[in-house]
């Protein structure tokens, strides 16, 4: 991946979605050339793209995929609202994906065909083009918060594979770095499905910035140690009381809380859901087979059950600040300056 590399794109030669395979990485970078909205609900299912931001920016481009590719006039308008809707039902919890289909749809909304194509693509540059914005912005909103030398413990992947590119909890780390932190970085390797081992440990090797990989379950005693001064993660979803994101997320900010060690959510606004409370969020549930089998060899005896939630949440008075592109938010939280920036229920 090289700096200009972004995580996803649009390919105006032949109207297509490109996408870097995170699937199969770190041993192989390679892009996807996705060309129907059916191609890139699997991709989404699969993890092929992930990451709340880099959602947002595949649904956008999937209603736009969706739009130029309809030969039909007479029925357009129904074609893009079933793919929109199949697409919205590939993941229920990262809500960029909703918000980025939705504002697509508001842009081409009413008017004929022609018209609502070109405003549908524009749109969804614009979407991908603000995300990379945004993350630079909240990096640079985040770097003062990390200390001039220290240890930041992450969790899965909130970098620029789960954005267009820079990332969130990753950008306040890249940027810190930038600035001339000596930040060094511990990264979760994130069971089951390694994001955090495969991903960011890759992404940040690739960028020289000091990285050493645990397994989950390492982090508690290494905060007792005293060899962690912060977390730092990013969000699939932020609503009134709780911050949503990779399932082990909530398991650091009990033991941050209990360490006395700051715990720093970085997201942009298109990832807070203002009009909702934890109780209101559908958090998506993954297949036994993701647990049940490591390196295709199977680790629990036939038939018995797994519970392998993709998410969870993260109750407010364990978060230290909420770091934005406009600007860090602390306790007690009050987000009205955000404005209704997540209308897509
Ligand atoms: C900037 S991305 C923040 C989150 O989307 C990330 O931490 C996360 O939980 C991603 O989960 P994933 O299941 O890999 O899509």
């Amino acid at each position: 991946m090289t700096d200009e590399t972004k995580t996803l794109w649009w390919n105006d030669d032949t109207n297509s979605i490109m996408l870097i395979d995170q699937t199969k990485l770190p041993v192989e970078l390679s892009v996807i050339e996705v060309k129907t909205v059916e191609r890139l609900a699997e991709a989404i299912r699969r993890l092929e793209v992930r990451g709340a931001p880099a959602l947002g920016v595949a649904g956008a481009f999937g209603v736009a995929l969706s739009a130029v590719s309809c030969t039909s006039d007479a029925e357009f308008a129904e074609t893009v609202a079933a793919d929109a809707q199949l697409l919205k039902s590939t993941r229920p919890t990262a809500v960029n994906l909703a918000w980025g289909i939705d504002k697509v749809l508001r842009a081409m909304e009413n008017l004929p065909p022609e018209m609502a194509k070109f405003l549908a693509l524009t749109a969804a540059k614009t979407i991908a083009a603000d995300d990379e914005k945004c993350c630079m912005l909240l990096g640079h909103n985040g770097a003062s918060l990390l200390p001039q030398i220290g240890t930041v413990l992450t969790h899965c992947n909130a970098g620029a594979l789960a954005c267009s590119t820079w990332g969130t909890a990753l950008g306040v780390i890249r940027s810190a770095h930038k600035m001339g932190k000596k930040i060094s970085v511990i990264s979760c390797e994130t069971r089951p499905l390694l994001q955090g081992a495969r991903l960011t440990a890759w992404e940040l090797a690739h960028d020289n910035i000091p990285v050493t990989s645990i397994i989950d379950s390492e982090a508690a005693y290494l905060m007792r140690q005293g060899k962690i001064d912060c977390v730092v993660v990013g969000a699939d979803r932020i609503t009134r009381d709780a911050v949503f994101n990779k399932i082990g997320t909530y398991m650091h900010a009990v033991c941050a809380k209990h360490h006395n060690i700051p715990f720093y959510v970085a997201a942009p606004a298109s990832t807070f859901d203002l009009d909702a409370v934890e109780t209101d969020i559908v958090v998506e549930q993954r297949s036994r087979d993701e647990v049940a089998a490591f390196w295709g060899k199977p680790n629990l005896p036939e038939g018995v059950p797994v519970i392998n939630y993709a998410f969870d949440a993260t109750p407010l008075d364990l978060v230290t600040a909420i770091i934005t592109e406009k600007g860090v938010f602390y306790p007690p939280y009050d987000f009205s300056s955000l404005g209704r920036c997540n209308p897509c229920r």
